[in-house]
């Protein structure tokens, strides 16, 4: 690995700079490191952020990942034939700087289930990361195992038969990793999440072994002792690359990188748990390690992720694409600021730290070389707005105030979703679809009941909601 690392750039180097100058061949010159950790979901925010910590990280020519897509399988075969070395292009305002990343070392696709069952069967690999999405892991309106959808009972059945390689959905692919593993002997084993949900480590924990419980008591007795699930507060934004941030990483390094990745500066990993078979030394790359993460994702979630989704719904509504544009506009802003006073009273931080936090957020944002467009925040509403917007809400309902911000947050959810803000992605896209066809009145109850029942029966919300979502069509 250490034939491609290249001058530290990025995170902490002043700006506004220059392009920094090509950097080495997309092949490697040298062995990688061993493979120690596994990934799932080999999408852009892993390449930019975990992967990223990984190279940056005083032991990382010691920490080779295997990673596989969640999906589909070009872009692992892309990143094969480049030896999985990619180039990650930071952007500010002033100008692009790159980096070759060297720590991914093999890319596989999600069908390739005999590599995936052999790493976790290897007591090697000690380390197992997720990004697969909030509405990847299934879980149900109780956080449970969504045990009711085909796919789950066709994955239970798989594992049940021993077809480990069958298995389509993510517990299930978890699940058949340790099943190897129990087999195999291969002892302890660490599980990062890394997606925006608070809790993870035990979010993921309770799907994993609600599933594992049904194939054998002994496995989820052995996944008990054996398994270690992290929580983690992961931070970096990194929007999807297009065609034309292709072409100008190309222009920059003159190397022709079908798989580079484009992110900000800034760059933030809160971990908190146990990593009983070793982990990479990540603190030494800037991660953060606590035993108090949960804060840390609250302050994340709600100002980062309920601003981005508040951004999302109400600037599509007012004609905006990407962030920088709908933060700039002075009306969308300043329900930004009210949303944000809503959400700061139930922040566990100094109330300095939490208005640099803001200020530091309006920069990020405002970052007009970052195309964050509002469409690609917009999906999974349903999944979403239940973790950044609800806990916030539901605390002002209850402490008697109206909570505007809140309130025009679901509001505009719900008129993007009624008049066409940003198109409708959604894990519960036929739920959602049919619900806001409904009259306005029964259009509002039935969406704050899919995203938390008790706001459905809250008669001076719903009435809320409709008078904002009507100032919003
Ligand atoms: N992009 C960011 O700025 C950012 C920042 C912080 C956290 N995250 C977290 O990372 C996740 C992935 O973001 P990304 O930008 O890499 O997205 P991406 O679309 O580039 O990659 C997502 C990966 O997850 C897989 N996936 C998606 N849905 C899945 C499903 N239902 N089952 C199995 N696999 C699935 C995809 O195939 C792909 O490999 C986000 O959902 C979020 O939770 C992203
Ligand atoms: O990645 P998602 O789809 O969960 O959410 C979209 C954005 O809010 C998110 O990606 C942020 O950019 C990110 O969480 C910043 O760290």
């Amino acid at each position: 690995m250490s034939a491609v690392r290249t001058p530290a750039v990025g995170r902490g180097a002043p700006g506004p700079f220059p392009s920094v100058a090509p950097v080495p061949g997309l092949r490697r010159t040298a062995p990688p490191a061993p493979v120690r950790h596994v990934h799932l979901g080999l999408g852009s925010f892993f390449r930019a952020h975990q992967a990223w910590f990984t190279h940056r990280a005083d032991d990382g020519d010691q920490w080779g990942i295997a990673a596989f897509s969640g999906r589909s399988a070009d872009l692992a075969r892309r990143l094969d034939a480049q030896d999985g070395l990619y180039t990650l292009a930071t952007r500010e305002p002033g100008g692009e700087t790159y980096e070759v990343i060297g720590s991914l070392v093999a890319a596989h696709a999600a069908a390739d289930g005999s590599a995936w069952l052999a790493y976790l069967a290897d007591p090697t690999v000690v380390v197992l990361t997720t990004t697969v999405t909030e509405a990847g892991y299934l879980r149900g309106g109780d956080g449970g195992l969504d045990r009711g959808r085909p796919d789950v009972a066709a994955d239970l059945a798989a594992l049940r038969d021993e077809r480990l390689q069958d298995v389509t959905t993510v517990p299930g692919r978890l699940v058949a990793g340790l099943v190897a593993r129990c087999r195999a002997d291969a002892g302890p084993l660490a599980v990062v999440p890394c997606d925006n949900l608070p809790g993870n480590g035990a979010a993921v924990r309770r799907v994993v072994l609600d599933l594992a419980v049904e194939v054998s008591a002994d496995l989820a007795t052995w996944i008990t002792e054996q398994v270690s699930f992290v929580t983690t507060m992961v931070d970096r934004i990194t929007p999807e690359p297009t065609a034309e941030d292709v072409a100008r990483v190309a222009a920059g390094t003159g190397l022709d990188d079908p798989t580079a990745v484009v992110t900000e500066p800034f760059a933030e990993w809160v971990l908190c748990g146990s990593f009983p078979g070793g982990r990479p030394a990540w603190e030494s790359a800037g991660a953060t390690f606590t035993d108090d993460v949960a804060r840390y994702e609250a302050r994340k979630l709600g100002l980062l992720n309920g601003a981005h989704s508040l951004l999302a719904y109400l600037g599509s509504l007012r004609g905006h694409a990407e962030v920088a544009e709908a933060v700039a506009d002075p009306l969308v802003r300043a329900t930004v600021d009210r949303w944000w006073d809503e959400a700061s009273s139930y922040l566990d931080f100094p109330a300095d730290e939490i208005a640099g936090y803001r200020a530091a957020l309006i920069a990020r944002f405002a970052n007009q070389a970052i195309h964050h467009r509002l469409e690609q925040i917009g999906a999974d509403g349903s999944q979403k707005l239940p973790v950044r917007i609800v806990p916030t809400l539901r605390r002002e309902l209850a402490a008697g105030r109206a909570a505007p911000g809140a309130t025009t947050a679901l509001a505009a959810w719900i008129a993007s979703l009624r008049t066409g803000g940003v198109a409708l992605r959604d894990a519960r896209s036929d739920e959602v679809a049919a619900l806001a066809l409904e009259p306005l009145a029964t259009a509002v109850q039935g969406l704050l009941r899919l995203l938390d029942p008790p706001l459905a029966g809250d008669e001076r919300l719903v009435a809320a909601v409709v008078r904002r979502v009507q100032d919003l069509a």
